[in-house]
């Protein structure tokens, strides 16, 4: 393999070359609280919710896999448009988010029941150890840009988080970020 560059606008988050993937409302419906209005939303028109766009690099031990990820502003009920959520499939791997434009919140819930929220704006780059599992959302009124570095085996444990949630819920009260107890949160 020979080194290469991409091409990453902050702004829009692209990334060239890459390989985009899409998340629509009825992609990540149960990851929110109030599914009725996820619903609906589907019904409306299934609008996007992310977008995530892949170098391509071999998913190889001693590889670097990058991607930019572009959340779009918006709400369901309350909370705001997240990411489904996820373990590394190889827990000992750890990872970076380097915001590049908008206003986001970063859950992280570790194998021991830890449960932290960064801020992400432009210029903070935030580390997710080992044992972490990561979600993103877009509390700003403009799209949430950043961009990520991850060992390129690490792999993606979606099951647990699909399965059990997180602790906290990140929504808007009286036109506030606020993190709350998450009451649907099954007691680990
Ligand atoms: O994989 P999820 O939980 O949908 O979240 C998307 C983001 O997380 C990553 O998997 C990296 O952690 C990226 O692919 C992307 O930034």
């Amino acid at each position: 393999m020979k080194p290469y560059n991409v091409v990453i606008n902050f702004e829009s988050g692209t990334l060239d070359p890459g390989k985009r993937i899409i998340r629509k409302v009825s992609d990540v419906k149960n990851m929110f609280y109030d599914t009725q209005a996820a619903e609906e939303l589907i019904q409306k028109g299934d609008p996007m919710v992310y977008e995530v766009i892949y170098a391509d690099v071999p998913e190889e031990q001693g590889h670097l896999g990058h991607c930019t990820t572009i959340i779009y502003p918006g709400k369901i009920g309350n909370e705001y448009f997240l990411t489904k959520g996820h373990y590394h499939e190889k827990l000992s791997t750890a990872e970076i988010y380097f915001c590049l434009r908008g206003q986001g919140r970063l859950i992280m819930e570790s194998t021991d029941g830890d449960c932290e929220v960064l801020e992400m704006f432009p210029g903070s780059a935030s580390y997710i150890p080992p044992n972490w599992s990561h979600r993103t959302m877009n509390v700003g009124k403009e799209l949430l840009v950043f961009y990520c570095i991850f060992p390129a085996d690490a792999g993606h444990d979606y099951a647990t988080i699909e399965e059990q949630g997180y602790p906290k819920l990140v929504v808007e009260i009286d036109g506030k970020v606020t993190v709350i107890d998450n009451p649907k949160r099954k007691n680990k």
